[in-house]
C-alpha cells in the first residue's frame, strides 16, 4: 500500500517540570529506547518521527523543552509555533503535578488559542512510589478539558506512550481540516549556530530557519 504525504510537519511540544520524563517519552516513542541516566535538557532539542495515519505519511517534529526554570525565556518562544503541547508530570512527585497549573498558564500566555493540549502522568511503572492517583490525574484532565494518559517511558509494554502521539495527531488532522494553518516555510525560528540543535535543524528544515550566523 502506498501512503500520500501530509502537507507540513506537525509540531508537538513537551513541557513540564525537570526530570518528569519528557526526553524519555520522546525516545521511547521515536526510537523505542530508554536510559536510566538523567541528562537534563539544555534549552531545547528536537526529534523527527514519521507515522502513518489515515493513509497518510505524517511527519512529526517533537520539541523537547528543558523543565528547568532558568531556560523558560528560551523555551517560551517555541510555544507559538506548536500544533500540540504535551504537559507531563511525574506521578511520584506531587510538586510536578501541582505545577501543571503553572504550565497551563504558560501555554495561555505564549501558544496559539487553538493549540491542542494533552495531560500525561508519567513513571506509572513505579507502583510503590506513586503519590498521584489515576483519579486525581483524570480529575485534573477534566478540569482543563483535555485528554489524560498514564504512561511509563521505562516499560516497553506500556501502550499509552504511542497512544499519546496517535491521539494528538488525530486531533491535529481534524483541526487542520477546519483551519488552514500556514505551511512550514512561513515559520521562522531564530537559532544561534552554536546551539546543539543547529546542525540537526539545517539538515532537515533549512527553509524554515532564520539564523544569526555571520
Ligand atoms: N522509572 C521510570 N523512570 C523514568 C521514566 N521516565 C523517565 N525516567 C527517568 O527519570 C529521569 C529524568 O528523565 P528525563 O526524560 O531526562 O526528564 P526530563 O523531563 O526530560 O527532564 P529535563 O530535561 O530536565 O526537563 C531519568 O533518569 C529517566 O531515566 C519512567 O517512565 N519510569
Amino acid at each position: 500500500m502506498t501512503h500520500s504525504q501530509s502537507n507540513r510537519p506537525y509540531k508537538i511540544l513537551f513541557i513540564g517540570d525537570s526530570a518528569v520524563g519528557k526526553t524519555s517519552l520522546m525516545f521511547r516513542f521515536a526510537d523505542n529506547t530508554f536510559t536510566e541516566t538523567f541528562t537534563p535538557t539544555i534549552g531545547i532539542d528536537f526529534k523527527v518521527k514519521t507515522i502513518f495515519l489515515r493513509d497518510k505519511s505524517i511527519k512529526l517534529q517533537l520539541w523537547d523543552t528543558a523543565g528547568q526554570e532558568k531556560f523558560y525565556n528560551i523555551t517560551r518562544s517555541y510555544y507559538r509555533n506548536a500544533d500540540a503541547i504535551v504537559l507531563v508530570y511525574d506521578r511520584t512527585v506531587a510538586s510536578s503535578f501541582q505545577n501543571i497549573s503553572r504550565w497551563m498558564k504558560n501555554i495561555d500566555e505564549n501558544a496559539p488559542d487553538d493549540v491542542i493540549r494533552i495531560l500525561v502522568g508519567n513513571k506509572s511503572d513505579l507502583h510503590h512510589s506513586i503519590v498521584i492517583s489515576s483519579q486525581d490525574g483524570k480529575k485534573l484532565g477534566d478540569r482543563y478539558n483535555v485528554d489524560y494518559f498514564e504512561t511509563s517511558a521505562k516499560s516497553d509494554t506500556n501502550p499509552n506512550v504511542s497512544k499519546v502521539f496517535y491521539t494528538l495527531t488525530e486531533k491535529i488532522l481534524d483541526q487542520d481540516q477546519v483551519t488552514s494553518k500556514p505551511l512550514d516555510t512561513d515559520v521562522h525560528i531564530l537559532i544561534n549556530p552554536s546551539d546543539s540543535i543547529y546542525d540537526k535543524l539545517t539538515s532537515c528544515c533549512s527553509s524554515s530557519i532564520t539564523t544569526n550566523k555571520k
